[in-house]
């Protein structure tokens, strides 16, 4: 497979400000790649120093096989960007707005702006500055999209688009791909990239702690159960069942289970039970597990 971008050892400290350490990363054309991480972790940052917004201090980025630094602009010739909001270019309308960004590239399709805006739903005749944030997001993603671009990178573009939206989105990146365009997305929330990334990549304080199928991940990272005791029960006799990460909030045990949660249920409930909930771990759960396992 093609290697659309790659980067090796990409280190950016900010003084003594931790950015990011020794970052390797490798996605493949036609991949929809998740960059996941919690607030500070250093997505941006990332993402930054490949589009050459700001220099590594160590390591290297490649771009279609092309240097980030040295060849910056044939990289921008052949990408779209979209940043977490879109606040410049307040006075111009919608409209304006992807003419513009299509003039600078040289290309505007009419028609696939007219269906892009349908899809996401949005009238292109208001000022930018008149949108809401939503708003201003989905005229974002059809600049992103609109001008057929190889690949398209995303910084928290998707956060707060509302379900219906998200659903849409999802959609167009599907198409998109099979097209043979290439998406890189970042995030801070695993549900909004599980939907429609084949693969992410876990950043955390600066270095990569997992890099894997969104499958795996999914599989590995299992569930967490909360469970509330009508009697009292000991909570050495918890442990000994082998549960992860066992802690006690408000009268409830809550512990991560991976792996088959049919026996963990059977031993809780030989105990009388006044409440149980099991949901799916959440980003942050998954992260303890990282750390717990030592990665
Ligand atoms: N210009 C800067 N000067 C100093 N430190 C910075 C600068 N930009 C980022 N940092 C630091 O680098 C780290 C990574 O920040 P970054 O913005 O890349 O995180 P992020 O994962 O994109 O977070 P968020 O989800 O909050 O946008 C943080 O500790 C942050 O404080």
């Amino acid at each position: 497979m093609e290697t659309i971008i790659e980067t090796k050892n990409l280190t950016k400290s900010y003084g003594k400000n931790r950015g990011i350490i020794n970052v390797n990363l490798k996605v493949g054309r036609g991949e929809i790649f998740g960059f996941l991480g919690p607030n500070g972790a250093g997505k941006s940052t990332t993402i930054r120093t490949l589009l050459d917004f700001i220099r590594p201090t160590s390591g290297s980025a490649t771009i279609f096989g092309m240097d980030c630094q040295q060849d910056t602009v044939a990289i921008k010739n052949r990408l779209s960007y979209i940043p977490g909001d879109v606040s410049l270019y307040g006075n111009m309308t919608g409209k304006r707005f992807l003419e513009y960004f299509g003039s600078i590239r040289g290309r505007y399709d009419e028609d696939k702006v007219r269906d892009l805006s349908a899809r996401f739903d949005i009238g292109l005749d208001r000022k930018m500055k008149e949108y809401s944030k939503g708003m201003r997001q989905k005229v974002a993603l059809i600049q992103a999209f609109m001008n057929d671009p190889d690949l398209i990178i995303m910084d928290e573009a998707t956060s707060g688009l509302d379900p219906l939206v998200q659903q849409t989105f999802n959609d167009v990146v599907k198409e998109e791909v099979r097209d043979g365009k290439t998406i890189f997305m970042s995030s801070h929330i695993l549900s909004e990239v599980e939907k429609v990334c084949e693969r992410v990549a876990i950043i955390r304080e600066g270095s990569i702690v997992a890099e894997e199928n969104v499958e795996d991940l999914r599989r590995k990272s299992g569930k967490v159960i909360e469970v509330k005791f009508a009697d009292r029960v000991e909570e050495e006799s918890l442990k000994a069942l082998g549960i992860g990460n066992l802690s006690r909030h408000n009268g409830y045990y809550r512990m991560t289970v991976t792996g088959n949660i049919q026996e963990t249920l059977q031993e809780l409930t030989a105990r009388k039970v006044a409440d149980i909930n099991i949901h799916p771990m959440t980003l942050e759960d998954i992260f303890m597990q990282y750390y717990a396992g030592g990665k």
